[in-house]
């Protein structure tokens, strides 16, 4: 079969590893299987309509587009439009989302590994600046290996202070491109006893440090062995307001939490990041929901991003579910994609490619969804404000009604 390039890539006589037998993603094996009125209507139920139509695609720039294929990283990109208001003026915000893979064995030196992951995103994040984006959001960590299922202590030397190499290395980006980065390392804090946290530093378009956030909610599921690394976080639910717009960032393991979501919406946050890193193994059924429902519910636009790739470590290391030792998490299944408040997404970046999608976004949707559907008027928070309050005292009794006849045989 005829192979094109990225959002239009067809099945390729060879399956690639990690595709969707042979295609980078559901969009493009539905597309390429289905007759155009099944695809249509298929799109419908599975992406949504954004303001009545299939949401569309844009076109980037020659220069992004010359760089995606000289580096072999998928580049698609999508527009969400808004109705058109009497009083105020569209807020179209362009949105990039990177995803990749790791650069070097994870056996090489550190500095290596660490200078070749930087290697490996100049060409894309330069596609992102070429191609006009004002916020552009990297993966979890996206400066290290995801070690945290080894439980070895060494990973620690990657963490970095919030104002170390990677934040450096992304500055000179922000300034160039006039873009807002969000940027999630391993933290060092030298200040407070040099402990570690799992932060998002936000990059102003000036090149400046506008703040950061450190994960909420520390995983312990599966290989996730983060919390041998590093606490839940202690910098609340910031909202960080940018020339582009205020954002926020729910990291990874933070997404299946709907209060961690609820908390970014009602510091005002317009669009929630959701940078990542987990295995198909373990969530990829989880992956397309969670965000397009904390989209809906919070009525602003969550932009999801994975990591591509498996990694392999020197040593083995045990589950403690009785199965052999093993050296690798599983594969990262990239699949990064945006969501809007009114139930529309974009299709998902490649399966095991490297990726940038570019999604244009007018925020004026939120407010537009917030008078539609009133979730916010009809929440009731009083009501959860009084049952949070009581469950989380030592002596709080579940609301029960037992039926008296519970234990009655049937007659
Ligand atoms: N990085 C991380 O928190 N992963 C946890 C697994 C998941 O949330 O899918």
């Amino acid at each position: 079969m005829e192979k094109r390039q990225n959002g239009e890539a067809k099945k390729k006589e060879e399956e690639p590893k990690d595709s969707i037998c042979g295609y980078d993603s559901l969009h493009l094996l539905l597309k390429d299987n289905l007759n155009p009125q099944h695809f249509q209507e298929v799109s419908r139920l599975l992406t949504g309509l954004n303001c009545g139509k299939a949401i569309e695609t844009i076109a980037l720039p020659e220069s992004a587009t010359a760089l995606s294929v000289k580096h072999g990283f998928d580049l698609q990109a999508f527009s969400f439009s808004a109705d058109k208001e009497l009083l105020r003026e569209p807020r179209v915000v362009r949105v990039g989302l990177i995803q990749n893979s790791i650069a070097l064995p994870t056996t090489a030196h550190f500095a290596d590994q660490k200078k070749a992951i930087f290697e490996k995103l100049k060409p894309i994040i330069e596609a992102a600046g070429s191609s006009g984006v004002n916020i552009l959001c990297l993966q979890e960590a996206w400066m290290m290996p995801f070690a945290f299922c080894t439980r070895e202590k060494r990973w620690c030397e990657f963490a970095e202070p919030v104002d170390g190499e990677s934040t450096r290395f992304l500055q000179s980006f922000a300034l160039k491109y006039n873009m807002v980065i969000i940027s999630s390392i391993l933290e060092r804090d030298i200040n407070h006893g040099e402990v570690i946290w799992n932060t998002s530093v936000v990059i102003g378009n000036h090149g400046n440090i506008i703040g950061k956030h450190r994960k909420n909610h520390i995983p312990r599921v599966g290989d996730f062995n983060e919390s041998t690394y590093y606490m839940e976080g202690n910098t609340g639910h910031p909202v960080f307001e940018t020339v582009y717009g205020k954002i926020a960032i729910n990291i990874c393991y933070g997404r299946h939490h709907p209060l961690n979501w609820l908390a970014f919406g009602l510091n005002g946050a317009e669009i929630v990041f959701n940078p990542s890193a987990t295995v198909g193994e373990l969530s990829e059924p989880m992956w397309p929901i969670e965000a397009r429902n904390a989209a809906i519910a919070n009525s602003y636009f969550v932009a999801s991003i994975n990591r591509v790739g498996t990694e392999t470590f020197p040593n083995a290391f045990t589950s403690g579910d009785g199965k052999p030792a093993h050296a690798d998490f599983g594969h990262f299944y990239g699949s990064s994609y945006v969501s809007a408040p009114d139930a529309s997404c974009t299709p998902s970046l490649s399966r095991y490619r490297d990726g940038l999608l570019v999604t244009d976004m007018d925020l004026n949707l939120c407010r537009q969804l917030k008078d539609k559907w009133g979730f916010r008027m009809t929440s009731r928070y009083e009501l959860y404000a009084d049952t949070l309050a009581r469950y989380v005292k030592p002596e709080f009794e579940p609301q029960v009604i037992t039926d008296p006849l519970l234990h009655r045989k049937a007659s």
